[in-house]
């Protein structure tokens, strides 16, 4: 070891300062700020109402007309009028593998996804970054959250070099959260900027359903459930606290943020990835188990930071993960059946792109406030779910920069 030189000890701080103020000082003052949303999607874009024609043609299933009835059944009770994917007619007509799970395919979906993926949420982040208004460099940290990323280095260091972000940007990778992927970057988010002054942190989700694309079976409905509502998407979300004055507009403040596992849940949705593909199980009572739990969520999180909260004057951004989904939260909070206008919005629009979902029910609510000039309520709350069975719920209050619009 070098000997340390004289100087050095000499510049040593004469007064010590403890740790406490040291954290103190690296702290934020204010709350998590959304500060800029962007979205993107793939090309090509399948009306819901062809959607059964398309999958048995490009999977060579038309041998099978009782599972194209139900796909086409529960495509028309799904609230989706149209969504984007990857896999088109020259991706299956490449890998006709696709088709089947039992085959081998799992590297090649890897190799397209791991370059489409990340290519989709820079188009997002681009967006956000532009609305922001600063430069990509002034990027702290960069959650990616994505189901088809199995590789590393992984999707996050090709998404920092798209968007030239600075070396020292602090990466995580956040995978296979499913549909609750964009409740926890978001959280996480929110810790990462009140316990870092100045951070901005780029939340980026992008899911694709390619990884997960196989041609229906006999006995199998959940390939036939996920083939009427899952789409292909990115949304990003740059999050900071103490925002810049001239600078940057803040739009939704997060307020409290927590996440709940659903007793007795474990195997109700389940994702892995297997040789022919992503395999994944939906179960059926999945609506009931959310409506029974989410009231629990909110009354704790609202409890936690002592606001009387009334269902019925809160803003919402909750997950659709299916049309009953929302159906029956509504019930259950005896809400009107125009409070998740938002959600059902994306879900007409989008269908269901997993994790990213509820970051586009973010920006189509945002949408709404600058139409009806911030009118209405002020506090709102984001809910995601996903795997375990988990429910992520983050408060939500409307910004300034959405005020007086
Ligand atoms: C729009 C639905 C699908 C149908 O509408 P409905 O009002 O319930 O209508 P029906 O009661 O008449 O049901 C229509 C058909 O759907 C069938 N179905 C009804 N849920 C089911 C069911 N979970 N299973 C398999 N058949 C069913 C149901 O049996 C019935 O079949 P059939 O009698 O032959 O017409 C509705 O049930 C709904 O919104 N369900 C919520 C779906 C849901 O749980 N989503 C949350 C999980 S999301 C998730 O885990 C994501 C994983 C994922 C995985 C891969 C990816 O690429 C991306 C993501």
């Amino acid at each position: 070891m070098a000997p340390v030189p004289a100087t050095a000890a000499a510049a040593a701080p004469a007064a010590v300062v403890s740790t406490h103020e040291i954290r103190r000082a690296q702290r934020a003052d204010g709350p998590a700020t959304v500060l800029a949303i962007g979205t993107a999607n793939p090309e090509t874009c399948v009306p819901q109402d062809e959607y059964a024609d398309f999958y048995f043609r490009v999977t060579k299933s038309e041998h099978l007309p009782e599972l194209k009835n139900k796909l086409r059944r529960i495509c028309n009770k799904s609230g989706i009028e149209k969504r984007f994917m990857f896999v088109n007619d020259d991706v299956m007509e490449a890998h006709p593998e696709f088709a089947d799970r039992h085959l081998t395919s799992l590297d090649a979906r890897v190799e397209i996804v791991s370059k489409v993926v990340p290519e989709l949420a820079a188009a997002a982040s681009a967006k956000a970054i532009a609305e922001w208004g600063r430069p990509a460099t002034d990027i702290t940290h960069l959650i990616f959250s994505t189901y088809s990323g199995v590789k590393a280095p992984g999707g996050d260091r090709l998404l920092a070099s798209l968007l030239g972000l600075r070396p020292t940007v602090s990466r995580t990778v956040l995978s296979l959260h499913g549909c609750y992927g964009g409740g926890r970057a978001l959280q996480l988010a929110k810790e990462l900027a009140e316990n870092n002054r100045g951070a901005r942190v780029l939340v980026a989700c992008a899911e694709s359903t390619l990884i997960a694309f196989y041609g229906p079976e006999v006995g199998c409905n959940d390939t036939i459930i996920g083939q009427a509502l899952f789409g292909d998407g990115s949304g990003a979300v740059i999050v900071g606290a103490d925002p810049v004055g001239a600078v940057e507009r803040p739009l939704f403040e997060m307020a409290f943020a927590s996440q709940a596992t659903v007793p007795d849940s474990e195997g109700a949705i389940t994702m892995q990835h297997k040789k022919g593909g992503m395999d994944y199980h939906i179960g059926g009572g999945v609506p009931e188990m959310l409506a029974g739990s989410i009231e629990r969520c909110l009354v704790d999180a609202f409890g936690a930071i002592g606001v009387a909260a009334r269902w019925r004057d809160l803003f919402w951004a909750v997950h659709p993960g299916g049309r009953r989904i929302l159906d029956l939260i509504e019930e259950a909070l005896g809400l009107d059946n125009g409070a998740m206008a938002a959600s059902r919005q994306v879900l007409h629009e989008y269908g269901n792109m997993s994790g990213t979902t509820v970051i586009f029910v973010l920006n189509e609510l945002r949408r709404r406030f600058v139409a009806d000039g911030a009118e209405g309520a002020d506090w709102g709350a984001l809910m995601a779910f996903g795997p375990g069975v988990t429910v992520e719920t983050i408060l939500l209050r409307v910004g300034s920069g959405l005020k007086g619009n």
